[in-house]
């Protein structure tokens, strides 16, 4: 059996059941084939790949609070350190009842070769807990965060590891943690990125995961001679990552027809109402139906089926496993032009095959989405020096990241004979900056 099939094998067999971290590492490693057969005798004795798909460290904790009917709740919290070779462990914490260590190892995977394609000196790592804000009380949510905080304080710090935001994870979330953070410890460090901004925050984090989504597309597009002006975009999710993606297209001169939430979806032909949309979801924190109210042309949907919009491009926004070969079909035969993942593994794999073999150009998600973690780096940065930038100094820095990390998986999957693969070029970019950092340490 050649070795990427072996040591695919043993990440079943180890971690059994765990099927979101199978298929991350199954599309990794499948695209690192050309890399691996030529350096494969010295990847063997170093145990490369079975070094690189084995977390430094699985920390799982109990999570006890009281809501606020007097009961005590428990929940289960993780921090999945998975690789430091290039930098601190860095990554963000997931609050979603789905929750489990399989979906918290799949999103520390992904993250190790995401912060690799940043281009800045940041290690992979995620967390969270089947915790679920939704619906609790600013009260429970700050007991929960308080509780959680009091176990991983242990695990993190500035230079060690330093835990962002993710689904269910937003600026009331960092706010409470940083605050348990900096009464246990008696340190006022960079220690959670994502913060406030009166607090050691960085202007443009909030947007930049959505906007650097944009900034990646628009260069892809311009690369094969077509820009975002005029374009039909769909967009799935209504979160972070979503509005600033809306925010940023529109401006853009793109239209904007849909956004979605676990429950439905808003069809908007003239082009959704940003405005209406943050108010709905960062002020009121209220399900889209509520859209309605505000665009009485909308259509809202039960379910499923923003794939099925005719749109030129596609950004899945929400979650993993979000866009699947059904949809990939409609997509297609929709004439759609361009897909870029915001979320993290929102296309399945067969979905991406399809898209891939009938042309369309496809950005995976850790180089589309990685805009959010590369401006937690200048987080990182701002506060090691104890001074902020300006909005327009890191909106041009979060810029040429996108465009370099752009050119860096298209250089890359050009040199290995795979022009325009997108997925192969990002897997093995950001490959072997971590696979170089590795040997170069030696043994650990
Ligand atoms: N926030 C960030 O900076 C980054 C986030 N991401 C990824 O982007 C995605 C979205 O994250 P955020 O916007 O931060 O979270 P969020 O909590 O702000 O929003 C998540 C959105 O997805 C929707 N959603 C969740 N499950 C869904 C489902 N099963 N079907 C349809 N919609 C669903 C929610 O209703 C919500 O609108 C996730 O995959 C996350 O890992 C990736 C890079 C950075
Ligand atoms: O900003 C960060 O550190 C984390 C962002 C994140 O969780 C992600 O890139 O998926």
């Amino acid at each position: 059996m050649d070795y990427i099939n072996e040591v695919l094998d043993m990440v079943v067999r180890k971690n059994p059941a765990e099927n979101e971290f199978h298929q991350a590492v199954k599309e990794v490693l499948e695209s690192l084939r050309p890399v691996v057969e030529v350096n494969e005798e010295n990847y063997r004795r170093e145990a490369l790949l079975e070094r690189l798909v084995e977390p430094d460290r699985q920390i799982s904790f109990k999570v006890p609070w009281v809501d606020d009917k007097g009961y005590v709740q428990v929940n289960t919290g993780y921090r999945i350190q998975f690789n430091n070779a290039i930098g601190p462990y860095k990554g963000g914490l997931r609050l979603h009842p789905s929750v489990n260590r399989g979906i918290i190892k799949f999103l520390g995977f992904e993250q190790v070769f995401k912060n690799s394609l940043t281009g800045l000196p940041i290690g992979g790592a995620k967390g969270g807990s089947d915790f679920d804000p939704k619906g609790k009380s600013d009260r429970e949510v700050l007991a929960f965060c308080k509780s959680f905080m009091t176990e991983l304080y242990k695990y993190i710090g500035a230079d060690t590891d330093v835990p962002a935001g993710d689904i269910g994870t937003g600026a009331r979330e960092i706010g409470y943690l940083y605050g348990q953070y900096k009464k246990i410890r008696g340190t006022y460090e960079g220690v959670l990125t994502g913060k406030g901004l009166t607090y050691g925050g960085s202007l443009v984090r909030k947007e930049a995961t959505g906007y650097g989504l944009v900034y990646l597309t628009e260069e892809m597009l311009k690369a094969h001679g077509h820009t975002l002006a005029e374009k039909i975009v769909a967009v799935s999710g209504s979160g972070n990552v979503a509005i600033y993606a809306v925010e940023k297209a529109a401006e853009l001169g793109a239209r904007v027809v849909t956004v979605s939430d676990s429950n439905g979806w808003i069809y908007d032909e003239a082009g959704i109402d940003i405005k209406a949309l943050k108010e709905i979801k960062e002020v009121k924190r209220e399900r889209l139906t509520e859209y309605l109210k505000y665009r009485p042309g909308a259509i809202y949907t039960e379910g499923r089926g923003v794939w099925n919009v005719k749109c030129d491009i596609a950004l899945p926004c929400a979650t993993q496993n979000e866009l699947l070969l059904e949809d990939a079909k409609n997509l297609v035969a929709n004439g759609c032009l361009a897909v870029a993942e915001g979320a993290n593994m929102p296309t399945d794999l067969d979905a991406t095959k399809y898209l891939q073999e009938n042309g369309i150009l496809f950005a995976p998600g850790k180089a589309a989405n990685a805009g959010g973690v590369a401006t937690s780096a200048l987080e990182m940065s701002q506060n090691s020096e104890r001074l902020s930038w300006s909005f327009e100094e890191v909106d041009e820095k979060l810029k040429l990241i996108m465009k370099n990390i752009f050119h860096n998986m298209s250089n890359a999957a050009r040199e290995y004979n795979a022009e325009g693969n997108y997925v192969l070029g990002a897997n093995i970019a950001g490959f072997l900056k971590v696979a170089d950092a590795m040997l170069a340490q030696g043994i650990w």
